[in-house]
Parts: structure tokens; sequence; C-alpha cells
């Protein structure tokens, strides 16, 4: 089993429950781990053979930029069920982010994991080799 990871990609979105959190931008930061099999890609060093993580954090800004989720939970499950679908990934851990949330720690959020850990092929948007 291998991983494509993604690890701290701060994104700066409307969230949370206070009424002053529907008011303002704040940033979140996303840990992403996603089961594939690099060995195709390895062999061939072609793009088109493995999961792309700039097209998955490219789409992954876009979608969080645009919501406004009141709980890290929701934005989570949004996340992995994007990352699923679009991407043809079997299986991931996401750990979701918010510095600073809560005074005295350094970060608070959500860790999930979704998916069996088998090693489907990557869709042909995760090669995504344009970008
Ligand atoms: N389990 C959660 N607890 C809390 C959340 C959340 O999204 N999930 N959110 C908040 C507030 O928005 C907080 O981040 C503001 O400081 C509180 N607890």
């Amino acid at each position: 089993m291998d991983i494509v990871y993604i690890r701290d990609l701060k994104i700066d979105t409307i969230i949370g429950i206070y009424d002053w959190e529907r008011e303002i931008r704040q940033t979140v930061s996303i840990d992403l781990e996603m089961v594939t099999d690099i060995r195709k890609a390895a062999a061939t060093d072609d793009i088109e053979h493995t999961l792309n993580y700039k097209a998955v954090a490219k789409r992954l800004i876009a979608f969080v930029e645009g919501s406004e989720f009141l709980l890290v939970e929701a934005m989570a499950e949004e996340i992995a069920s994007i990352v699923r679908t679009e991407f043809g990934v079997s299986w991931l851990r996401l750990r979701l982010s918010k510095p600073g949330a809560v005074r005295g720690a350094r970060d608070v959020g959500v860790i999930i994991e979704r998916g069996e850990r088998r090693e489907a092929a990557p869709s042909a948007m995760a090669t995504g080799s344009e970008l």
C-alpha cells in the first residue's frame, strides 16, 4: 500500500458556530493521506499513472474557499467525499485543523478515515497532467 499525501494545505474560509465567525475568514489546515499504488508511475516516470497531488490540492482550495460550514465535521466529510468520488481514492485519512481556534491549543479539529485500503487505479481527473 502506498500513500500520496498533502500536508498543511492552508485555506482561508468562513467556518464556525459563533456570530463573529460568520463575518470573517479563518484559516483551516488540511493534512491528507490517499492510498494509491505508485509502482506504475515509478516504473514509467509518467504523471498519467499516479494521483496528482496538485490536482487534488487545486480542487480542495476551490471548494473550501467557496464554502461556509459551521462545523469542521461537515467540511471534513465533504472533502473526503470529493477526494473519493472525483479522484477515485479508495481510502483516505484526513486531518482538518483550525489553528488558533482555542486559546492555549495550537490547533483543534477532526481526523477521519474513510473507505477501504485497496488500491484503486487513479481516475482520469486524478492524473491531471495538464495542471
Ligand atoms: N467538534 C467541534 N467542536 C467545535 C467546533 C466544531 O466545528 N467542531 N467549532 C467550534 C467553534 O466554531 C470554534 O472553532 C470557535 O473557536 C467550537 N467547538
